[in-house]
């Protein structure tokens, strides 16, 4: 069994320390030397994407301390012990399984004689049986008339991630002729959201999902009730265009409002349930299973390059060991996400709550304080929209803020054009790379404002085309990403009690069980 230490009492930990400031990565991308380090510094990554880290501040030095650091951190035996069923959620007494909903790693885990693995392939197998039943026409409204449009109501990982993945593979699939339902989404409790949502559906052809793990979530039960009386008031019949993605024990899976029930479990953090019926569902409804199915196979094969114990072969553990050395020895507060791809414009706000509801901590998983920071604030928009906005401060601020480009070589509609001498496409990628270096190598000027200091580092991962198998890559590594940085800060990155608190008073609020302060601004919101 693997052992959990605090990051400060690993010996290892204390030579990354002694190499602060050990590269300079302008002098390091100069020269032929520089073009040298960008072909090399390279380790491939599942469905053909390639993680570049030449503009990192590593050299063979700090990858050799980072190598040592993920050894004695015990990182690859602590991930075998995840995926084999070990209770690595301490906080909530759960396992954490959602490896295994991408069909492979490690040993059957059994619960109360249900094997895990198995019953998540078979909710995603009932989610797919439903799907092409409504496209088949087998299952439409009661008019017997074919649904066009999906609406998931759901929020945070019920939402986020499958929002992020519907949005990244919706101009592929109507390029690649597996289009068929258009989805929407509703996850705000502010009235806007629901209302918006369904002036812009036509109601009588929408299906609704409702996703909510614990089927106790304020903002999803409110909005379900907002979208059933939208449907009562249209004169249909809620239940014949309902389907609920819930845990086995949750108040969704007794009632019989739902065309179909499909589960989930504890076992799956709802900011990791994009791969569980949770993306499931609505993945399959809008592109299809066999799409949904290309996604977990991206997922999986990238999770497999995260078992090796070799760090410059598992781009999972070396992205996140450089993020380690970033925080904890250069002291970078954030961490932008940076898609160079317009299909990946929610992918940063997925990340966002997946690193920052996982690693958000100051406590360790024994509920211990940590002498040492953790998890970064991670902030993101798709390029070049980004650069017309936040770079300013990314290339002249105060704070030095590591950089992960995205990018990819082709488009994925193809429809192009063809000004001054070059595509859009290729304006695009010419921003990238022009961004890389010079946010790393910056530019002399005697005017101060103008001066550009470098020295700020990026990571880049590059692929042909953002496609399902793409995407899912992409998915599983970031996830790997950030549980390996968990396990280095000795945190339990899968419970997030931070977002208590907040739930409770606020229902105080509504209760008008107030007084002092929190009375005094329940008051100016005329609550
Ligand atoms: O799926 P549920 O149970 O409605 O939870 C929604 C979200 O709420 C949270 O618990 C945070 O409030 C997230 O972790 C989760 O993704």
């Amino acid at each position: 069994m693997a052992t959990w230490k605090n990051l400060d009492t690993l010996a290892s930990f204390d030579k990354l320390c002694s190499l602060k400031n050990h590269v300079d990565i302008a002098a390091a991308l100069s020269g032929e030397e520089g073009g040298k380090r960008v072909a090399d510094y390279s380790t491939p990554m599942a469905a053909g994407l390639n993680y570049n880290y030449a503009a990192k501040e590593v050299d063979e030095t700090v990858l050799s301390a980072l190598a040592q650091l993920a050894d004695e951190a015990q990182l690859i035996d602590k991930f075998e012990e995840l995926y084999n069923g070990a209770v690595i959620n301490t906080g909530e007494n759960r396992m954490v399984l959602h490896h295994l909903a991408r069909r492979q790693l490690g040993n059957p885990v059994v619960v109360d004689g249900v094997d895990k693995r198995e019953f998540y392939v078979a909710q995603q197998k009932k989610a797919a049986d439903f799907a092409n039943k409504v496209h088949a026409g087998e299952i439409t409204n009661e008019a017997r008339e074919k649904f066009t449009t999906v609406v998931q109501i759901g929020i945070g990982g019920s939402d986020l991630g499958p929002r992020a993945l519907y949005i990244a593979l919706e101009n592929w699939a109507k390029a690649n002729n597996t289009f068929k339902m258009e989805a929407r989404f509703i996850s705000n409790v502010d009235p806007d959201d629901a209302a918006a949502v369904l002036a812009s559906v036509d109601l009588a052809h929408s299906l609704f999902i409702v996703v909510s793990k614990s089927g106790t979530t304020l903002e999803t039960l409110t909005n379900e009730a907002f979208v059933k009386d939208a449907l009562t008031k249209a004169g249909l019949n809620p239940s014949k265009h309902m389907l609920a993605v819930t845990s086995e024990t949750s108040p969704l899976a007794k009632s019989e409002d739902y065309l179909t029930a499909i589960f989930m479990d504890d076992y799956i953090g709802g900011r990791y349930s994009s791969v569980s019926a949770v993306g499931g569902a609505i993945l399959s409804l809008a592109f299809g299973p066999e799409v949904f199915a290309q996604l977990l196979d991206g997922a999986a094969a990238e999770d497999q390059l995260a078992t090796n114990r070799d760090l410059m072969k598992n781009p999972d553990m070396l992205d996140a060991l450089i993020g380690i050395y970033e925080r904890n020895v250069q002291g970078y507060p954030s961490t932008a996400v940076l898609p160079y791809s317009q299909a990946l414009s929610r992918f940063p706000a997925h990340l966002q709550q997946c690193d920052m509801e996982s690693n958000g901590k100051t406590v360790n998983r024994f509920s211990e304080p940590v002498n040492y920071v953790t998890g970064p604030v991670i902030f993101g928009e798709p390029g070049t929209n980004g650069q017309h906005s936040f770079y300013q401060l990314l290339h002249q601020g105060s704070d030095i803020i590591p950089l992960q480009f995205i990018g990819f070589k082709k488009s994925q509609l193809g429809v192009d054009v063809d000004i001054e001498n070059s595509t859009s496409q290729q304006k695009l990628c010419a921003n990238v790379a022009a961004q890389i270096i010079a946010f790393a190598c910056g530019k002399e000027d005697e005017n101060l404002n103008k001066n550009f200091k470098g020295k700020r580092p990026s990571s880049i991962i590059i692929g042909d085309e953002l496609t399902p198998a793409s995407l899912g890559a992409l998915l599983a590594h970031f996830e790997n990403k950030i549980m390996f940085q968990g396990f280095v800060w000795n945190l339990n990155s899968f419970d997030q009690e931070g977002v208590q608190l907040g739930k409770v008073l606020a229902k105080r609020v509504l209760a008008h069980n107030t007084d002092g302060a929190l009375k005094v601004f329940s008051d100016l919101l005329n609550i």
